[in-house]
């Protein structure tokens, strides 16, 4: 008994500090007095669930005879406050499980049940801070960016790596991984090597299509389509702290996208004739860009037929990111065209129409630390 006493005492008070690193984060980062109070709540549970055997967990205490002294806490890599944030839920998460396990073993099944109910609310915590740093990263991307999508068939004869790598040096800052053809094996290949790349760039990697393939070499996202799979399935497999697109071909098609509130961004297209998706509808045209401009609250990114020569049209009326196969896996200097549409998606960002999305977004894209109601995008989610 002496060493499962010894067992809780240490978890007890990992738990407690941990949680108290949480609350403070809470309370004086995020300024989220509900979330401060409720981490306070967690923290006066775990040690209500021991206060009684206090006395018996402080003589079992050998701090000199433990064989794991100095071995250190170890971090998740992160920095900053999301390391902080993450790490502390790691920490607080662990000690609960082997508190649970302790308890469990010494028959205090009511007590394990207690550990057990704050684990869970720590995982939502983490959840909650995964979801608020997924929409971080999605309104900085698509803020003034150009989305690259992958096609060897067009690439003229050069491999989507080296595409891709070359769209990176130009700008690009999201890059979707699209094959129709090749084996599962190839894609997994090219998609990692891919993923590596967009990691070194500060890129957004999405995968078209394969939730598994996205989930497989980490993608930072996934897209789909409207007959693809159920995008709540997807978010519910996928977790908060990855990215879900979906694509849209009309004003019907994008309200509903951010009623189901699942999802990130949408694609708004096909704007002009394009051959390069086989089973593609009539073009949707300017009015589409124009509508999106006007009443879609999250993030979008304007996609079909979209070339050098009539980008224009579509920033002029508010597009802040757009989405490319051929003109940019066709041309010949990818680099060079990735820079000239960058260049001038960003000059459009500066003097054309603000759309609707970024005065809803102002705060993510002020990149404010708070998860809060009050920060968090009208129609979305709580993560
Ligand atoms: C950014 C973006 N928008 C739209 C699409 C098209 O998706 P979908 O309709 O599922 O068609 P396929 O690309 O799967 O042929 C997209 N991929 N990306
Ligand atoms: C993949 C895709 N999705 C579309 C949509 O409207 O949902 S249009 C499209 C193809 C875009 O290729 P390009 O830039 O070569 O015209
Ligand atoms: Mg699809």
């Amino acid at each position: 008994m002496r060493g499962l006493y010894r067992m809780l005492d240490a978890n007890w008070n990992r738990a407690a500090e941990g949680l108290r690193v949480l609350e403070d984060v809470a309370r004086f980062v995020w300024n989220d007095g509900p979330l401060a109070e409720r981490l306070k709540g967690m923290r006066h549970r775990v040690r209500g669930v021991l206060r009684e055997r206090e006395g018996l967990m402080a003589g079992a205490r050998d701090v000199e005879g433990d064989v794991g002294k100095g071995m250190g806490v170890r971090g998740d890599g992160r920095e900053g406050l999301e390391g902080l944030v993450r790490g502390n839920c790691a920490r607080v998460e662990e000690a609960l499980r082997s508190m649970e396990e302790a308890l469990r073993s010494m028959g205090l099944e009511r007590k394990a049940g207690v550990c057990e109910e704050v684990r869970y609310g720590v995982y939502e915590v983490e959840g909650r801070l995964a979801g608020w740093l997924r929409r971080v990263r999605v309104a900085r991307a698509f803020d003034g960016g150009v989305y690259a999508i992958t096609a060897e068939e067009y690439s003229r004869g050069r491999g989507n790596l080296r595409v891709m790598r070359e769209a990176l040096e130009g700008g690009a800052r999201i890059v979707q991984y699209r094959e129709k053809e090749k084996s599962y094996r190839a894609m997994y290949e090219e998609a990692r090597a891919i993923r590596e790349l967009c990691r070194e760039y500060g890129a957004l990697f999405v995968v078209n299509d394969h939730v598994e393939l996205a989930l497989m070499v980490e993608a930072d996202g996934v897209h789909v389509g409207q007959d693809d799979w159920p995008v709540e399935e997807v978010r519910r497999v996928v977790g908060p702290g990855m990215v879900v697109g979906l694509s849209t071909h009309g004003p019907a098609q994008a309200q509903e996208a951010v009623e189901r509130g699942v999802v990130d961004y949408i694609g708004v297209g096909p704007v002009f004739p394009t051959s390069t998706k086989k089973d593609v509808c009539a073009p949707v045209g300017l009015e589409y860009v124009a509508y999106a401009s006007r009443e879609v609250r999250i993030p979008w990114v304007a996609i079909g037929g979209i070339k050098e020569h009539n980008l224009d049209a579509v920033c002029e009326l508010g597009a802040r990111c757009v989405a490319m196969v051929t003109e940019i896996v066709g041309a010949e200097d990818v680099r060079g065209k990735v820079r000239r549409v960058r260049e001038r998606v960003e000059g459009w960002r500066e003097r054309g129409p603000e759309p609707r999305w970024v005065k809803e977004w102002e705060a993510v894209l002020a990149r404010q630390e708070a998860p809060t109601d009050q920060t968090r995008p009208t129609g979305e989610e709580e993560p």
